[in-house]
């Protein structure tokens, strides 16, 4: 559905133009959620406003439902834009008009509808995004999250293909940005409409998105399935935003005590990390009793990821050293993974 072909933004600067986006190429299907993640100033919030050329990129080539964007201008670059919808932060909505008028201003400006046939589509976006019954109110007199249902409703309202949100949740609270989040789903799901979901915050990507693209000073450092990423992030840039949602570290007072340590000997730490049908299976009793091991939970954490189960447990294992071998090779051949950490000093190790 659209397709970014080594596309390049500089911006004027003192000493000469200043690179912001230096060369991505992204491939992003028809009917997928596909999330651009950053820190603050990677290049996200350029390259979102280059899909629907609210900057005109330096060099390379936006093509969006098999119309090269990049190419347009004036009233044909005006009619592309009816197909890509755009949602904001700051919902950057009319406060002098009702929700019902904010939604149909870009029915107004593209023309060829009725009134009768604006108000009929404007109501059927109110009742899509859950505010019909706040057709007559002020953007005033609304919250954050119903000022977004305002912003989804217009973007919606000319019945594009692609709808790109630039930070659509980030001034919002946790729960209404759950919310949020669930309509957009929905909308994505009911209309198999193409999202491009912007933002900084990685719970954003592994409540919705189906893939991602990791962005880092302008260039793209990683993508795939969101669930691979966050089992098996590769970047430090991923890692660390990994790190915010799933607390993959060990706590502190734990790290502190770990040494290396062979194989032998008491308080070997280890970490099992679930992914996959294996994550369903009651792995550590069965440790305990096939290998007559000795168990101590450290560390835990299960989560799902679109559905799919993932944790990490980090564990104290004791036994005799043959069968704490045959246990890992048990682990590994149900394809968890097991990691060594270290070892625990003896007179620490009672910590749950
Ligand atoms: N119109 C502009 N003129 C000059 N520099 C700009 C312009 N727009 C963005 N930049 C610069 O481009 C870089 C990337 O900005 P951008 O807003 O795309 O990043 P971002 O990842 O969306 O960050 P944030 O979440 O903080 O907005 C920043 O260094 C910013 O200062």
């Amino acid at each position: 559905m659209i397709a970014i072909e080594a596309l390049e933004k500089a911006f004027p600067g003192p000493t000469g133009p200043v690179p912001v986006l230096r060369g991505i190429d992204l491939a992003i299907g028809k009917g997928e959620i596909f999330g651009i993640i950053g820190r603050s100033g990677a290049g996200k919030s350029t390259l979102v406003r280059c899909l629907n050329l609210l900057e005109r990129p330096t060099a390379g080539r936006v093509v969006v439902g098999g119309r090269e964007i990049s190419a347009l201008s004036g009233a044909a670059l005006r009619a592309a834009r009816h197909d890509i919808g755009m949602v904001f932060q700051h919902f950057n909505i009319l406060s002098s008009r009702t929700v019902r008028d904010n939604v149909a201003l870009p029915l107004e400006l593209i023309g060829g509808l009725t009134r009768g046939q604006r108000l009929r589509r404007v109501d059927e976006m109110l009742e899509l995004v859950g505010l019909a019954d706040k057709a007559h109110a002020y953007p005033a007199q609304l919250s954050g999250g119903q000022k977004q249902r305002v912003g989804i409703a217009r973007a919606l309202a000319s019945r594009p293909s692609v709808l790109l949100c630039d930070e659509a949740t980030s001034a919002l609270d946790p729960e209404t940005t759950k919310s949020i989040l669930a309509l957009l789903s929905e909308i994505n799901r009911a209309l198999g409409l193409t999202v491009v979901l912007i933002t900084h915050e990685m719970q954003v990507i592994k409540e919705i998105a189906h893939r991602v693209a990791v962005l880092d000073q302008g260039r793209v450092v990683e993508q795939g399935r969101v669930f691979d990423l966050f089992t098996q992030p590769a970047h430090p840039v991923t890692r660390a935003l990994v790190r915010e949602v799933l607390s993959l570290d060990l706590p502190e007072s734990v790290a502190a005590r770990l040494r290396h340590a062979p194989l032998t000997g008491p308080g070997l730490v280890v970490r099992i990390t679930f992914t996959g049908p294996s994550a369903r299976e009651p792995i550590l009793s069965d440790l305990v009793r096939r290998f007559g091991l000795s168990i101590n939970i450290l560390h835990g954490q299960v989560d799902t990821i679109q559905d799919a189960p993932f944790g990490t447990l980090t564990v104290e294992v004791g036994g005799a050293e043959a069968s704490l071998q045959a246990a890992l090779d048990y682990v590994r051949l149900k394809s968890l993974k097991a990691e060594i950490l270290g070892r625990v000093a003896a007179p620490d190790r009672a910590v749950a």
